[in-house]
């Protein structure tokens, strides 16, 4: 009884509880200061710091749980949003920038079946039951065909092999796993990553700001992750051209310096860019151009 009395009044924010976005979960927890500690044997921890409970759930259950209103905020792809069709139950409110990966129809390397209108009424194995059904579906009412979809738990790539499917329907990061079981895409139905999601229909307006300043706490997190300050010293004449390869994200900050005929720069740009914006800056003179990791960051 004192348990569910110590999480009735807290917001509840589900996390995956294992699986590929577990880890990343608990980095942006860390990140955005939410401080608890897991019990082994619980799947409820209270945060220290915020009236907030942490609800540890399959990545499948928490847009059903959201979308329901059983809590108040989760964490999980958006492949799951669409699979268990919660769409308009939950809003997205943050795309997390983690756990990116791709659905696709993929079928053996060396098969006869190479385009989806052939695998239409043969048999499909997928963890995706809804959302490859409605694919199909589509297919076969175009086509007049009756494809097979059976639902596997886990190891889909295998049921090739294993004699069990013509073709799949599976998730794919890197693409080494279909790769490895001899296998190849042919379509794909969806684009996925991790996001943050509320219940749509929430009538809990008590939780609003807290669930603003959550969502603004793993937005420093994503965007310290996402960027780095580019500090360099640049002539005056080449400011508008050097400016013009880090425009900021609002607009550079420009200061003088005790030799008037150079400026120094300081810019956010984004991580995966700055090896390009270093050689373009070098290229038109700016010295002293230093990259500077963010720990955390309000953008
Ligand atoms: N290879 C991948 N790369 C990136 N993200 C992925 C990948 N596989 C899955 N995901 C994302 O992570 C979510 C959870 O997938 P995962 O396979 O970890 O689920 P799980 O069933 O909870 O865990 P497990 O497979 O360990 O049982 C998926 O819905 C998807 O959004
Ligand atoms: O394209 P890749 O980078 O190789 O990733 C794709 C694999 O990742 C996922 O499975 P996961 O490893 O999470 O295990 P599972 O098969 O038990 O779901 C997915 O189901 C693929 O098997």
């Amino acid at each position: 009884m004192e348990y569910f009395e110590s999480i009735k009044d807290r917001l509840l924010f589900a996390i995956p509880k294992k699986g590929r976005l577990y880890e990343k979960c608990l980095e942006l927890l860390h990140g955005a200061d939410i401080q608890f500690t897991r019990s082994q044997r619980l799947d409820v921890c209270l945060v220290r710091n915020f009236p907030i409970a942490l609800v540890f759930l399959p990545a499948a259950d928490i847009p059903r749980f959201v979308g329901e209103g059983n809590v108040d905020v989760g964490i999980t792809g958006q492949d799951m949003v669409a699979e268990s069709e919660m769409s308009d139950l939950v809003t997205e409110v943050l795309q997390l920038g983690f756990g990116k990966c791709s659905l696709q129809v993929q079928v053996p390397e060396k098969g006869q079946l190479q385009a989806v209108e052939h695998l239409a009424g043969k048999r499909v194995v997928t963890s995706f039951e809804v959302l490859a059904g409605k694919y199909f579906k589509d297919l076969d009412d175009k086509l007049g065909t009756n494809t097979k979809i059976e639902y596997v738990g886990g190891s889909v790539e295998a049921a090739c092999a294993l004699g069990l499917a013509d073709g799949i329907v599976d998730l794919v990061e890197s693409g080494e796993t279909m790769r490895a079981a001899g296998l190849h895409a042919i379509s794909t139905l969806l684009l996925s990553e991790a996001v943050l999601i509320r219940s749509t229909k929430t009538k809990k307006t008590e939780h609003i700001p807290l669930i603003e300043r959550l969502t603004s706490r793993i937005a420093g997190v994503i965007a310290a992750g996402k960027y780095v300050l580019c500090n360099y010293n640049i002539e005056r004449t080449r400011l508008k051209e050097a400016t013009n390869i880090t425009p900021g994200r609002r607009a550079a900050t420009v200061s003088p310096l005790e030799d008037e005929g150079w400026v120094a720069v300081s810019s956010m740009v984004e991580k995966k860019a700055m090896a390009e914006i270093m050689d373009r800056l070098e290229a038109i003179g700016a010295s002293d151009i230093l990259i500077i990791s963010l720990e955390n960051c309000r953008v």
